[in-house]
């Protein structure tokens, strides 16, 4: 069953340590992105490392290799534990993201198939599959890939082997936890617990399907 990744899609720091501090005890990793660093900086990273769990870098890094490294050197030195780049820039973007991933003892993880309804004009179906291969081929240590298409998690599970699993689209997009848990390795979860009244309770609730 899955760990359990809060999406602090918040817009300022004294959110986002509300929200940490209420959903911690029940997370297994907390992933931001351009929200919230776009609106605190990148350094929001140090307060929320304070938490004690792994940081998640939802960059979707998407530019050419030398650009990516840059940018994955960047994350891991903040404090990182992790970072997300698209797939579509090509398998040497990708190796970039890897390879500084690697050198920092971090993670990559390579988006596939994404969970909004305008995936399906580009970013699903065999496009996905051959970036789902691609991924285990230069060694990323896991895809993104959609809790609101169970049935797609299950055809790229098939390709990708034992690499993880992280599934967004649970709750505010529709998915369903109960379905997409047994799955995935991380259950990325957003809007169902940092919009709720009580993050602690929501937090808690999406935790009963965590390993
Ligand atoms: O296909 C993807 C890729 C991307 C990701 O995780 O990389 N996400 C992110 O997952 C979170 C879902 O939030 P909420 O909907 O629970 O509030 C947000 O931070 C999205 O940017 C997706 O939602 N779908």
């Amino acid at each position: 069953m899955p760990d359990l990744i809060l999406a602090l899609d918040v817009l300022s720091r004294s959110e986002a340590l509300r929200v940490a501090d209420a959903a911690a005890p029940h997370l297994d990793a907390i992933k931001i992105g351009y929200p919230l660093v776009l609106a605190a900086g990148l350094d929001i990273a140090g307060p929320l490392s304070g938490f004690g769990i792994p940081l998640i870098a939802d960059f979707k890094v998407a530019d050419i290799p030398n650009t990516n490294r840059l940018i994955a050197e960047q994350v891991f030195a903040a404090g990182f534990s992790a970072i997300i780049c698209q797939g579509f820039c090509g398998s040497d973007s990708v190796a970039a993201c890897v390879e500084a991933a690697d050198d920092a003892g971090g993670e990559c993880y390579v988006v596939t198939e994404m969970s909004h309804p305008g995936a399906l004009e580009f970013l699903s179906g065999k496009n996905a599959e051959l970036l789902a291969q691609m991924a285990v081929d230069v060694g990323a240590h896991g895809i993104i890939a959609p809790a609101t298409r169970p049935e797609r998690v299950q055809t790229l599970r098939a390709i990708i082997g034992e690499k993880k699993i992280l599934s967004p689209g649970v709750g505010a997009q529709g998915g369903d936890p109960a379905v997409i848990a047994p799955l995935i390795d991380g259950m990325i979860v957003g809007r169902a617990i940092y919009t709720a009244e009580n993050p602690a309770k929501a937090a808690r609730a999406y935790a009963e399907f965590r390993r």
